[in-house]
Formats: structure tokens, sequence, C-alpha cells
């Protein structure tokens, strides 16, 4: 049995009067990508953005790596060795790619330059574009600076939402290399609609509806489950 590195029990979480999550609990394993998935408007993105602290749970409890981290601010969460990338990637397109890295790097010491220069080998384009304003990248590029921007720092855990929303095929084949890479240092945790993405890269899926887990697995059972993946994800076998 794996080490569980992330435990979320029985979050409710409301968006103004509208209650979103309603007792979502899943695990997140050591060594292991997690996938979160299901329909639009579920309550995934919301689920990461619950974990990471920028929408306080009115219940429930988050451990990670041991720790309580539920009622704790998104700074200190993040500072507590979780990184986040989110949906519209939240670069700042005016500076470039370089002030963008400085902008995240909560240190400059030999090991942070050391993760800097492994991310430049991992994403080439961002050292080709390092003086150039982030705006100008591709949505490709934008991606992979949100997600270097995110592992500079020392984390033991990645959240990562829907990062090939409007990406051409070949650009999510590179990240579904970077990320099977990625997990070799740290945990991840990936909500993600493209399940050819979902499949490639997660060890285990938890498949949201109304703002609970409805399933939960190894990612192999469902890739082989034909009436799951109609039933919550609309995919026909034909399609699959
Ligand atoms: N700022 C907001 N104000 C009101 N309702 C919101 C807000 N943000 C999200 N919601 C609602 O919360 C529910 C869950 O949204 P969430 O973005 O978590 O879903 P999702 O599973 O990530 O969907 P998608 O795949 O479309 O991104 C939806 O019904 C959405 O309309």
């Amino acid at each position: 049995m794996n080490e569980v590195v992330l435990k979320a029990d029985n979050l409710q979480t409301y968006i103004g009067h509208h209650h979103i999550l309603q007792g979502l609990s899943f695990e997140a394993q050591a060594d292991a990508v997690t996938v979160l998935i299901g329909r639009n408007g579920a309550g995934k993105s919301t689920t990461l953005k619950t974990l990471i602290g920028l929408l306080p749970p009115s219940e429930g409890t988050i451990v990670f790596n041991g720790m309580s981290i539920q009622g704790k601010r998104p700074y200190e969460i993040a500072r507590m060795g979780i990184g986040y990338v989110p949906e519209d990637m939240g670069i700042f397109a005016d500076l470039t790619v370089e002030e963008n890295f400085k902008v995240a790097k909560l240190k400059e010491d030999e090991a942070t330059a050391g993760r800097l220069a492994r991310i430049l080998d991992l994403f080439g384009a961002l050292g080709k574009f390092w003086h150039s304003p982030a705006g100008n990248l591709s949505g490709g590029q934008k991606q992979m600076l949100a997600i270097g921007r995110a592992i500079v720092n020392d984390i033991s855990l990645l959240l990562i939402d829907e990062p090939s929303k409007g990406l051409a095929p070949i650009i999510i084949e590179a990240l579904i290399e970077a990320i099977n890479l990625i997990k070799e240092e740290c945990v991840v945790v990936l909500v993600e609609q493209n399940f050819y993405m979902a499949s490639a890269v997660g060890d285990y899926f938890h498949i949201l509806d109304d703002g609970r887990i409805v399933h939960s697995g190894r990612m192999e059972a469902l890739v082989d489950d034909e009436e799951l993946k109609s039933r919550y994800l609309g995919i026909s076998k034909s399609k699959s």
C-alpha cells in the first residue's frame, strides 16, 4: 500500500449561496498521478481551489503530509510544498518569461537554480523566449511556463487544472511526456477532461459528479469500463 500524501475528507464548499462541493473525499498516493475527471460543472476546479485555500471549505478536513491545511491561506499552503497551476494559467503577460520565474521563486539558492535548469531542459521553448513577454508565447508554451513556474520551488504536490485545454494534439503529447517526468519528483493531482491525456498519465482516477466523488479506482480499470465512461464522461466505445 502506497503512502497517502493528501487526504481530503467530507469537503463542503460554497460559492456564494451555491453548495458546490457536497461531501467530497479522496486521497492522493505517493509516486502517482491522480486524475479528477467528470462533466463540466461537476466541481473539479472548485476541488483544486479548495485544496489550495482559494475557496476555504465550510466543513471537512484536508491533510497534506500529515499536516492539516484546511483554513490556511493560499500562500501558507503554497509554502508548505504545494504547487498550483490554475485553469487560466495565471501567467503575467506583460512580464518576460524570466520575470515570471522571478516572481514565482521562493528562494534564490542552488537547489532552485538546479530545478530551473531542469525545467529549461524539459521545456526548451522557455529558454528560447526567456527575454520575451510571456503574453507573446503560444498556448502550449504558456502552459509550459505555468507548469514550470509551479515546479521551480521545492514542492511535493502539484495541482494542475486542465492543462490540455485548447491545445493541439502534438502539444498534448509533449505535456504527457512532461507530466510523466514531473511525477518522478512530486505527487500530481490533475484535473483533465481529455480522456486520452488522463489515461496516458493517470495511475488513479476519481470521477466527480455534483460535487461528490462517485467512482474511484486504478486508471486501467476505467479505460476498460465502457459503461462508466459512457455514463459519466460521455465517451462512447466508437469514440474512445
Ligand atoms: N464564481 C462562481 N460563482 C458562481 N458559481 C460558480 C463560480 N465558480 C464556479 N461556479 C459553479 O460551481 C460549479 C462547479 O464549477 P467548477 O468550475 O468547479 O466545475 P468543473 O468540474 O471544473 O467544470 P469545467 O470542466 O467546466 O471546468 C458549477 O456549477 C459552476 O457554475
